[in-house]
């Protein structure tokens, strides 16, 4: 299961990153980054994975964080008819836009909603968790909103944001691959059976 994307991962190059004085060791993926480009077929191997698990019954919309949850939430859309809203990194201004504070092991910002209503129940996507230093704010945000999560889908995880998070909100979230990223390169340790 979900045989290309693993294959894919252990070939990933690794550049250091600078952050606050510590350096993270960051992984290079078509997923995550787009780069060298996406193979159509592992973008459909994703979506057929968390279509199969069977969340998607009744979800109004299926919600992804700017930029790389894009690919993975349209590719679900289309297979689904679900629409997408996406949480952007800048603002509009909007009436009843909501602002976050993202941080992740290399990069700190600000995220916004838009065009998600109270009573929505939604279907979170994303191409990565680490921190969780996104995910964990985001579900805050949705919570006090009033939004209902369905699920949450990170189709690449690596230390422990996933747990991170499922501790602080008690969400779980679903994570199709585990990985362990050093200075050397990516390792698969694991992920949805
Ligand atoms: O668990 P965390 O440590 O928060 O890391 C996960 C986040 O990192 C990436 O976001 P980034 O802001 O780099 O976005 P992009 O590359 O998709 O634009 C990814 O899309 C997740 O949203
Ligand atoms: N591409 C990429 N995205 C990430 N998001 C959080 N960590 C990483 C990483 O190491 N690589």
């Amino acid at each position: 299961m979900l045989e290309k994307l693993k294959k894919s991962l252990k070939e990933a190059p690794v550049i250091q990153k600078e952050c606050d004085g510590q350096t993270y060791n960051y992984f290079i993926h078509p997923i995550s980054d787009g780069i060298p480009e996406t193979d159509p077929a592992i973008l459909e191997e994703i979506a057929d994975f968390i279509i199969k698990d069977g969340k998607t019954g009744g979800i109004d919309k299926i919600v992804t964080v700017e930029a790389m949850g894009i690919p993975i939430a349209t590719a679900l859309s289309l297979k689904t008819g679900i629409p997408v809203s996406i949480i952007r990194k800048r603002a509009y201004g909007l009436d009843g836009e909501i602002e976050l504070s993202q941080s992740t092991g290399y990069s700190k910002g600000s995220l916004f909603i838009n065009g998600l209503d109270k009573g929505d129940r939604i279907l979170i996507v994303d191409d990565v968790i680490s921190t969780g230093g996104t995910l964990l704010p985001l579900l805050e945000k949705l919570g006090e909103a009033g939004i209902d999560i369905a699920g949450v889908y990170c189709v690449i995880g690596r230390g422990s944001g996933a747990e991170f998070v499922k501790e602080k909100t008690g969400v779980d979230v679903t994570v199709l691959v585990d990985i362990d990223v050093s200075a050397d390169g990516v390792s698969v340790i694991g992920g949805v059976k």
